[in-house]
């Protein structure tokens, strides 16, 4: 009996020449399939991007970039040229770069995602269940397995990792933030800084999820120097550039239609945040669009420096504690102010409800140094209580009129300023204790990692500004002033003497930002000059 045996089949080395040959040939069989594979690749790693694009616009970054590097591919072999294949690879890099270049912005996102993606890879994943089972935040099946909890995914931010996870059934977001800092440590967060590991924050933005901030590094770490100054024609008072964000980008706060209560304890730089916001308004105090107003209960020492860019400015000497007459001096600027606000809403009554600052009409900014001194802690009752009730009606009404409150205080409890709710924008400096940080932004706003009380004190002038209706503060450091900056603004943009009194006195009109709801409004004409 004779046994089959089946034919082995083997490539030999000459046959695998003969196909690596055929590769070049471009009529070639083995050519056109590769080909033809590699434009199909392609096609389905672009397509599903562009439908993603609709859904999640990184995940079309990631899917593009196969796509761009298989055509690339494909090219090569049709062309059989090494530079494409160098291209290949670098061009997906290059492209990236140069976007991030050209705009930063719409880049930050897509970066992001992919560090993070990167980093989840390498970093978070593979130590995943060995680190949440030894923090005690996985939890047992009912065979005593273990049952970790799903990590989500990383965005890797400038300056600090955030790592959405899923939570398990019976966990909530307080569970992550009593153990958020032993996963820190497991993990090495901060490296040869342990400080990062107090602005390590387990915050909730999804039900279901908690998301926890793992600082990389500090961007805030060097102090801002003062922003170039901007032509008057450029400057948006609804977006001062007055301090640097975590991605380095400037950080524009919003002065016009709103009020600023800035809180910080000694020392932690409240000074950079009120000269960062002159610095950014100096450029129209000539031009008579805005008029500073200040009022310095601290013997004078914060705004007398730069007394020449003020229009009016009222402080104490100091001596001997407030005296009587001085203390008159502050009230009596409040109630100007309170007065001109009422002037300034009875003419735009009916007309509109923004008033758009003008030389007849310009922005009023007062900044009222260590509020607290006026709201509390004065020690005549009667200025008190006239004070109290001038400064609520500058808040109250004051936003629409183009009048703007920039108060500043270091003991920012209820009893001691009772509007403080009356402060649409919040800047929280260092502050001495938890507490204190809820009281300025809101338990919400620590809640999402707005710890002021973990600012290092060797960072003067890093805060967290919060934003009324928006829910999470940025962490932002204002530029800092000098003193001779400060020197160099009073020299340059000098508070220009008070028009002369026109010759025939007449009624000005109110230059007025049209309110689209208000109907009669816009049919009513302006008041003649
Ligand atoms: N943005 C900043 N960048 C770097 N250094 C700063 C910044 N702001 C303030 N500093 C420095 O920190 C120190 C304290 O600043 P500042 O006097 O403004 O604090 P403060 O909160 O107003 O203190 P106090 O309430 O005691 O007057 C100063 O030496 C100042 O030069």
């Amino acid at each position: 009996m004779t046994t089959m045996t089946a034919p082995v089949t083997t490539i030999t080395p000459g046959q695998a020449a003969t196909f690596a040959k055929g590769l070049r040939d471009r009529d070639s069989w083995p050519r056109q399939l590769l080909a033809w594979f590699l434009v199909v690749l392609a096609i389905l790693t672009v397509l599903p991007g562009l439908v993603l694009l609709l859904w999640k616009f990184p995940a079309l970054v990631g899917s593009l970039l196969v796509g761009v590097a298989a055509v690339l591919t494909t090219w090569y072999f049709l062309a059989a040229d090494w530079i494409l294949v160098a291209a290949a690879v670098v061009a997906p890099a290059g492209l990236l770069a140069l976007w991030r270049h050209l705009h930063r912005a719409s880049f930050a996102p897509v970066g992001a995602r992919l560090l993070g993606g990167v980093r989840a890879t390498f970093l978070y994943r593979p130590r995943w269940r060995r680190h949440t089972i030894a923090c005690g935040l996985a939890t047992k099946d009912r065979n005593g397995d273990p049952v970790i909890p799903r990590l989500v995914r990383v965005i890797s931010r400038y300056g600090r990792d955030e790592l959405r996870v899923r939570l398990l059934p019976g966990q909530t977001p307080d569970d992550w933030r009593d153990h958020v800092v032993q996963l820190a440590h497991a993990y090495r967060v901060g490296g040869s800084h342990p400080e990062y590991i107090d602005r390590v924050t387990a915050r909730t933005v999804k039900s279901g999820t908690v998301t926890l901030v793992f600082p990389r590094a500090d961007k805030l770490a060097a102090p801002v120097p003062r922003f170039a100054p901007l032509p008057v024609e450029q400057i948006d008072f609804e977006r001062l550039p007055v301090a640097r964000r975590e991605d380095g980008l400037a950080y524009r706060l919003q002065v016009l239609y709103t009020h600023v209560l800035v809180a910080g304890a000694s020392g932690s730089g409240k000074g950079s945040v009120l000269w960062s916001i002159v610095a950014a308004l100096a450029p129209a105090i000539p031009t008579r669009l805005v008029r500073l107003w200040g009022i310095d209960p601290k013997g004078g020492m914060e705004l007398t420096m730069g007394r020449m860019l003020f229009d009016r400015l009222a402080w104490d000497n100091g001596r001997d504690g407030i005296a009587e007459a001085k203390a008159e001096e502050l009230v009596t600027l409040m109630e100007d102010l309170a007065a001109l606000v009422r002037e300034r809403t009875g003419d735009l009554a009916g007309r509109t409800r923004k008033l758009a600052p003008s030389t007849e009409h310009p922005f009023i900014v007062c900044i009222v140094d260590e509020l607290a001194f006026l709201t509390a802690y004065m020690p005549y009752k009667t200025l008190k209580t006239r004070f109290d009730s001038a400064l609520t009606t500058v808040l109250s009404q004051g936003r629409a009129v183009g009048v703007t409150v920039v108060a500043l205080l270091q003991d920012p409890r209820k009893e001691t300023v009772p509007q403080r709710n009356l402060f649409p924008v919040k800047v929280g400096l260092r502050l001495d204790s938890e507490e204190e940080s809820k009281m300025v932004l809101g338990k919400k706003a620590w809640e999402r990692g707005a710890l002021c009380e973990s600012i290092p004190m060797s960072t003067p002038g890093v805060a967290f500004v919060l934003i009324d209706g928006q829910p999470t503060p940025w962490r932002v450091r204002f530029t800092h002033i000098t003193d001779d900056d400060v020197r160099d603004l009073a020299w340059n943009y000098t508070t220009p003497p008070p028009p002369p009194p026109a010759v025939e006195p007449a009624t000005p009109a109110l230059a007025a930002v049209p309110d689209p709801d208000d109907h009669d409004a816009a049919e009513t004409p302006a008041v003649a000059a």
